[in-house]
């Protein structure tokens, strides 16, 4: 075989082409692998990528040829391969012509174990950074075993060239998914009753908690928001991130009772693809999503005992690592906790760990009840009835005093969302109509349903209904799970009705769990 210069200059050419050519690691790797060894007639490739972060190796991709028990675990940390370490440590290649000479290394003893004799290993070196290590060991010591390490320390600078080009490409490709993955998450979550303009209070009690919230925003603190349902907590925590330093980055929401002991860490740390059966895809944790930003825990006290120790461990050691993934990720985002339970009391009742009571309540705020605020209630009729008829391009009915009145009396257990559900059902029901104070009465009876209110005509129930069930739909009419098929009707048939009842189907929004239409 020969190895002269023209051979050389050809074999660096080639190495050249994979690396413009081969898009993904395994088959740049396979593609160097064979370019090699036209020149090189060695028994086993292998390319390691070194973490000084995390001091570990990972194969760049499985070794080829001989296989070696002990070095084929794809991450492992530095210790486990003396040769890389070695190499790693000095910066110099580390020619062995005699492995047994070096048989104290465990590593070593694998590659013996495996037949192979000699072994020689190259830094990869790119403006200045130890990226990994080459190694090719044989089973037979080449001839001019010296001259080839000679040559090989050359070809290892542009093999590190075309592993750093492949590295950066796949940060790039993980880069642009996690972007996708976030964009996906942001117009799932953007939510306009969460805006800063929908936000409305006139009461002193409000006014004192946003003066404390508008003080905490400015701090880094964690914070508990308490509160019975429907107060307002998320749109408080939105509000605090929206204020803060943090708010260039996301706000993400993690809905703690949603979270089951299987779904906990891939929700949360996310997974690598393939980490687990049904991994398809990589998915990047809310943890991850929220970094530099503000994480909500909503309904904290809902979190099982097992699953509030793993997240203690993560905020106390403020990093965690994927599924599947050995890389560290460092944990930067403000906590944001928020429940309607009173956890002082599950702390005693020993249902919530005392440690992530007091981690994460650094300060609170106490969002009052709607009976507690009652000034905030006509200012909510009035600005609520605006936004809503100004979205679904109603006309809004108008609230007589008495009306007013007996909603301020009204004890509101489902205190702002209650109070919103009520005044977008009498927009649908009541558009342009004057509210009396007897009417609002049947409204706020319990069990109230739309056959107590004044009866309608069959043609008004019916545009009514199929408004409703399109709003359920997002405005889908086809499929198993469109329009025509909940309301039984052929799609023609009910493309038809719409248009008879002059239902302007771009108007249509889908309405969200949190904010059913009745
Ligand atoms: N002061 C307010 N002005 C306008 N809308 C409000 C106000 N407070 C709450 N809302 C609305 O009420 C609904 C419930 O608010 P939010 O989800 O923030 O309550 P919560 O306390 O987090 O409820 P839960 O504990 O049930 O999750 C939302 O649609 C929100 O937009």
């Amino acid at each position: 075989m020969s190895r002269d210069t023209a051979s050389r200059y050809r074999l660096l050419l080639e190495i050249n082409n994979a690396i413009v050519k081969h898009t993904d690691r395994k088959t740049l790797f396979q593609a160097l692998a064979t370019e090699i060894r036209k020149i090189v007639p060695y028994d086993r490739i292998s390319i390691n990528i070194y973490d000084p972060h995390t001091k570990s190796l990972s194969y760049f991709s499985i070794a080829e040829g001989v296989s070696a028990q002990g070095l084929e675990d794809e991450n492992r940390p530095l210790a486990k391969g003396a040769i890389a370490q070695e190499v790693i440590r000095s910066r110099r290649p580390l020619i062995i012509p005699d492995l047994n000479q070096r048989s104290y290394w465990a590593s070593v003893r694998s590659l013996l174990q495996a037949g192979l004799t000699a072994s020689m290993a190259f830094p990869l070196i790119t403006r200045g950074r130890v990226l990994g290590t080459i190694h090719l060991s044989f089973i037979e010591k080449p001839a001019d075993f010296a001259e080839l390490g000679g040559f090989l320390a050359e070809l290892a600078d542009v093999v590190a060239v075309a592993v750093e080009n492949m590295l950066a490409h796949t940060r790039l490709q993980e880069l642009n998914k996690n972007l996708a993955q976030q964009k996906h998450y942001l117009l799932e979550e953007t939510e306009d009753s969460y805006g800063p303009d929908s936000f409305f209070y006139a009461s002193p009690k409000m006014a004192e908690v946003m003066r404390q919230a508008a003080l905490m925003a400015a701090s880094d603190a964690s914070v508990l928001i308490t509160g019975e349902t429907g107060t307002g907590k998320e749109v408080v925590a939105r509000h605090l991130h929206r204020e803060s330093p943090r708010r260039e980055a996301l706000f993400v929401k993690v809905n703690c009772p949603a979270l089951s002991a299987g779904l906990f860490e891939s929700e949360l740390f996310g997974h690598t693809k393939g980490a687990f059966t049904g991994a398809e895809r990589q998915r990047v944790g809310r943890f991850e999503m929220a970094q530099g930003g503000s994480l909500l825990l909503d309904e904290i006290g809902e979190l099982p005992l097992h699953l509030q120790a793993k997240l203690l461990h993560v905020l106390q050691d403020k990093r965690f690592e994927r599924v599947g993934d050995s890389r560290t990720i460092e944990v930067n985002f403000r906590v944001i906790a928020a429940t309607n339970r009173d956890l002082e009391d599950a702390v005693l009742q020993k249902q919530f760990r005392s440690d992530l009571f007091y981690r994460l309540n650094t300060v609170s705020l106490r969002l009052p009840p709607l009976r507690e605020r009652r000034e905030d209630i006509p200012l909510l009729i009035r600005r609520l009835t605006e936004l809503q008829a100004g979205r679904t391009h109603r006309e809004p009915p108008f609230y007589s005093p008495q009306a007013v009145e007996q909603l301020q009396q009204h004890s509101w257990p489902g205190n702002v969302r209650e109070l919103k559900n009520l005044v977008k059902r009498l927009l649908i029901l009541r558009p342009g109509k004057t509210i009396s104070g007897a009417e609002i009465q049947k409204f706020l009876e319990p069990g109230q349903s739309l056959a107590s209110v004044p009866p309608m005509t069959l043609a008004e129930v019916e545009r009514q209904h199929i408004e409703r069930v399109l709003a359920q739909t997002g405005g889908v009419l086809s499929g198993e799970n469109g329009a025509a098929a909940l309301l039984g009707v052929p799609r023609t048939t009910l493309q038809y009705r719409i248009k008879k009842h002059g239902i302007n189907l771009t108007e249509i929004k889908r309405p969200t769990a949190a904010e059913p239409l009745n």
